[in-house]
């Protein structure tokens, strides 16, 4: 049995979450040890967030983002709030510099408790998503599932936030569609050479739009906060809303604003729900009555 390592179990607005205290050692949690507790109805996880000693000058943590089948993403939105909060109440500061696989980004703790963090910038370029064929404009892409003369879901806008996305815009209310049928499929077509997580969005206001995702590695969840940055600034960028807008998941509503200098900023809630530790290698954990008394890992 390897050394044991401290974890809290959160959640983003329902998106559930795994903070993995992996400071101050060598090793990384085994693809293994995510699948064999995401089994365990206790611990199951859309993603797990393994804080890491820093490897960048300049930042506090890298942060490794594990996905429910034990695959890696670049991106999390909801799981880095989590993040925030968990190391805002172990330290008492309210401002992080993180590296994750897609780079380096900040967050916040505001007074109320809500968290923002800055998303970065978007891509839109086809290589960038990635997409496996040439398309110069990925506002609407070519893909369709249903019958060929009348499809049911069709013509996504296509965005990396780190990590790449999908968005169908629909007429219908988002619940009408059977996404846990469609998300499989588009997940692994053939134009996302890396997957993709895709989502049906409604738009509701020129500042509001609803949300469901299908994340890549994990199926249905009941909020993907990068999936909501792509939602909101490929809502802006088709003339479908302005550049600030309330992105309502299955959770509950997270506020996304696309500033001027091209980064996406994302706030929204984090919440603790009991505290543990495991082992890396195989995914054996107990519950730590201790630790459940406060808000933090350890
Ligand atoms: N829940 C995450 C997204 C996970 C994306 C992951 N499924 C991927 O493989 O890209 C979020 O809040 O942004």
């Amino acid at each position: 049995m390897g050394e044991q390592a401290a974890f809290a179990r959160m959640n983003g607005l329902g998106n559930e979450i795994i903070v993995a205290d992996m400071r101050g050692r060598g090793d990384r949690i085994a693809p293994a040890a995510a699948i064999a507790l995401a089994r365990d109805p206790a611990t199951k996880f859309d993603q797990i967030m393994a804080i890491h000693d820093p490897k960048a000058s300049g930042t506090d943590y890298y942060v490794e983002i594990i996905n429910r089948d034990g695959s890696l993403a670049q991106a999390c939105g909801n799981g880095m709030r989590c993040v925030v909060q968990a190391l805002a109440a172990e330290t008492g500061r309210d401002r992080f510099t993180f590296e994750t696989l897609a780079g380096i980004l900040t967050a916040e703790e505001h007074a109320d408790g809500l968290i923002s963090v800055d998303m970065g910038k978007p891509r839109f370029g086809w290589q960038e998503i990635p997409l496996a064929e040439e398309f110069a404009d990925t506002r609407r892409i070519e893909l369709q599932v249903g019958p060929i003369d009348a499809p049911v879901l069709h013509s996504p806008s296509v965005a990396s936030m780190g990590n790449p996305h999908a968005i169908f815009w629909v007429d219908r209310d988002v619940w009408s569609y059977e996404l846990e049928k469609f998300g499989p499929l588009l997940e692994n077509h053939p134009i996302f050479p890396e997957r993709a997580n895709v989502s049906i969005a409604q738009v509701t206001a020129d500042n509001a739009l609803t949300l469901r995702t299908w994340e890549r590695g994990v199926g249905l969840t009941r909020a993907c906060g990068s999936a909501a940055c792509a939602a909101a600034v490929n809502a802006a960028r088709t003339g479908r809303t302005g550049r600030n807008v309330t992105v309502t998941v299955p959770g509950g509503p997270l506020q996304i604003e696309w500033r001027g200098d091209d980064h996406v900023i994302m706030t929204g809630p984090a919440e603790w729900e009991f505290a543990g530790s495991f082992d890396p290698a195989t995914g054996t954990w107990t519950r730590d009555a201790a630790a459940s008394l406060e808000r933090g890992m350890a």
